[in-house]
């Protein structure tokens, strides 16, 4: 069996006067695995992802990351290995800068951040013209555009070229999609799907979209009260529907 790319075990996560709102979690993440992720509100599916990219103390148990302890490193260090796309178009850009600053700024991810603009050359921007183009929403025009001045769906594009500009490790996506119309969001998720299977990248993604979480990657999860209670891969996700799902969320 392939070593996880991440371990998550025994891992509690407990908030003020002892409420745990992950129970013990086990669960490990395997190279390349594409899972979606489902829960009612409040199982703990952003709370997972907290502790995994180290924003949320874990209160007993330990994460590891290909075979390190990291259970204590910060958000900080664990950026260098892990991307994060989140459900606010605003949360993963800076307003101010352009498309194509934004995305030379993302290129150092897990360094010092310093950006000198002469960095954007002519042979850069064709290359950042090529990758949004992928993106089907026009970002390519919009290069020199401030990216507070972009549709949202152009936005979140780019939140996730900016996530995935660096290959993470491990790319957490917090439903990503849900706050677009229903046109952008599916062009969005079939790009996503683009990428990350195209590029093998080792995914979680949060959504309340049985039918995409259905459709999309190879393994399935659903949280319900601080605990995965189901965890299913290749055929016996393919096995599933959206009424065997729907009994998940009756407990
Ligand atoms: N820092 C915190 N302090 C106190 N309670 C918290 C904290 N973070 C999360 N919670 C609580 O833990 C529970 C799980 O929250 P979480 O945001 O992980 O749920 P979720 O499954 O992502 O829900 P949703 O689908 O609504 O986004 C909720 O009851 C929430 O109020």
């Amino acid at each position: 069996m392939t070593k996880p790319v991440i371990s998550l075990q025994n891992v509690v996560v407990t908030v003020g006067q002892g409420t745990q709102i992950l129970k013990g979690i086990n669960f490990d993440i395997s190279p390349g695995d594409f899972i979606t992720v489902l829960g009612t509100n409040g199982a703990g599916k952003s709370t997972l992802f907290n502790a995994i990219a180290g924003d949320l103390a874990v209160s007993e148990g330990k994460i590891l990351h290909n075979d390190k302890d990291i259970t204590h490193h910060s958000a900080v260090e664990r950026t260098k290995m892990i991307g994060r796309v989140f459900q606010d178009p605003k949360m993963g850009t800076a307003p101010r800068m352009s498309v194509a600053e934004n995305l030379l700024l993302s290129e150092k991810r897990g360094q010092r951040r310093t950006l000198r603009p002469r960095g954007l050359s002519n042979a850069k921007l064709a290359e950042y013209r090529k990758i949004t183009a992928t993106m089907g929403n026009n970002l390519e025009d919009r290069l020199q555009t401030p990216t507070g001045s972009l549709s949202g769906g152009q936005r979140q594009a780019l939140s996730f070229l900016m996530a995935t500009r660096v290959k993470p490790e491990l790319l957490l996506l917090d439903e990503h999609t849900a706050a677009l119309d229903p046109k952008t969001s599916e062009q969005l998720m079939h790009a996503t799907n683009e990428q990350v299977t195209g590029n093998h990248l080792t995914a979680l993604m949060i959504t309340h979209n049985l039918s995409d979480a259905l459709k999309y990657g190879n393994r399935l999860i659903v949280l319900n009260a601080g605990e995965i209670i189901l965890d299913v891969r290749d055929e016996e996700k393919k096995n599933l529907s959206e009424d065997k799902l729907l009994k998940y969320f009756a407990i």
